[in-house]
């Protein structure tokens, strides 16, 4: 079975479009600082401390030796294609890359940091949009050319959509060798298509959530969250498994290879009014492809990909995944009166009934 390489499947998308093409060359890049980014964690303490605390965000998230690595790696790659500027949430202002560049490109170089030395799946997430001026970062979802992830797992393995589908490439192991950690690739490394046009299932058993914050939810989620719980004695009918892997990208990759569902919402701790997952460089991109693979996302009402943000590491509330729980877990939110009281507890029909 012969699988189209990325290069070829990005060249057939750009064709001759100018920006298209410039696109291309982003993405291209953003994967090779993925392989290099993924060295580093294969090699993991034999590449130094990459978990030790190099410093924190302004609101008080710990900030690693990997993030800041892979923060570079991605930055140093970006100056090789036509990137204007580069919001990372690594830096606290966007940077300026290449003045004549027609691209605004948001990353989150490092997702799932608090994974980095227990050898579990983290990854690298990126959102590409068109460069339209100071505030180019800031346009809404929609506008998106391009998003993926890079999931730094058994295999290395990019997400993509271009706005046509959503697609799985893997990094051929075979073709690419470094003579040490950190240095450059000695052949071509190439990424295969593995899945075209993936289609999330609409419906799920599985959903993700950190349930220690339960004391925290509002009545939405925890009813909802409940309702899951009860299983086939609850108003749901059916029993639901759950997973939490506190790396997103893993999440995202499970569900639109399974489906399921992941909730990130807001809570009443201090901090976390909007949740833990930023707007530009997290959910955005994580919402388009969703959607491309006919999966949904929401800040728990609105569409994600319709907010216009106010900053760049603006926080949002989160839910993606399958579509019908998407749109289950909104009318939990949308239409408190139709949830019925709580007791007796597994007496609400109706609605919310599957
Ligand atoms: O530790 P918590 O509160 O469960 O949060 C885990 C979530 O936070 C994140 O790690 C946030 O991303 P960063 O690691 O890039 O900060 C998600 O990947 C993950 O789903
Ligand atoms: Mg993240
Ligand atoms: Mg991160």
């Amino acid at each position: 079975m012969t699988h189209e390489t990325l290069q070829d499947h990005l060249e057939r998308w750009a064709e001759t479009d100018s920006l298209r093409q410039g696109v291309a060359a982003t993405v291209l890049a953003l994967a090779g600082a993925g392989i290099a980014i993924s060295e580093l964690i294969a090699a993991g303490p034999l590449a130094g401390a990459m978990a030790a605390v190099r410093g924190y965000h302004e609101d008080g998230d710990s900030q690693k030796e990997l993030d800041v690595l892979a923060d570079q790696l991605v930055m140093d790659a970006l100056r090789t294609a036509p990137v204007a500027v580069l919001g990372s949430e690594e830096l606290p202002e966007p940077v300026e890359l290449d003045p004549r560049g027609t691209l605004a490109v948001a990353v989150d170089p490092l997702d799932g940091s608090s994974n980095i030395d227990i050898n579990i799946s983290v990854g690298t997430i990126f959102s590409i949009l068109p460069f339209t001026g100071p505030n180019a970062l800031l346009q809404p979802g929609s506008r998106q050319l391009a998003a993926g992830f890079l999931v730094y797992g058994p295999q290395v393995a990019l997400v993509l959509t271009l706005g046509a589908g959503t697609h799985i490439f893997i990094l051929d192991p075979t073709s690419y060798r470094f003579v040490k950690v950190q240095d450059p690739v000695l052949r071509n490394p190439v990424f295969l298509k593995v899945r075209d046009s993936i289609v999330v299932p609409p419906e799920t058993t599985e959903y993700a959530i950190n349930g220690s914050n339960a004391r925290h939810w509002d009545n939405a989620i925890r009813y909802y969250v409940e309702d899951c719980q009860a299983g086939t004695e609850g108003p749901r009918g059916k029993d639901f498994n759950t997973r939490w892997t506190a790396s997103m990208v893993a999440e995202a990759y499970r569900i639109l290879t399974r489906g399921g569902v992941y909730l990130y919402p807001g809570d009443a701790r201090k901090g976390y009014a909007n949740g833990r997952l930023r707007l530009v460089y997290e959910a955005n991109p994580i919402a388009f492809l969703m959607e491309q693979a006919r999966g949904g996302a929401t800040d728990g009402r609105r569409r994600i990909l319709d907010i216009i943000p106010s900053e760049l590491h603006q926080r949002i509330p989160l839910v993606f995944g399958s579509r019908a729980e998407v749109d289950r877990i909104a009318r939990y939110h949308c239409d408190p009166s139709q949830l019925p009281e709580r007791s007796p507890l597994f007496g609400r029909r109706g609605l919310l009934r599957a």
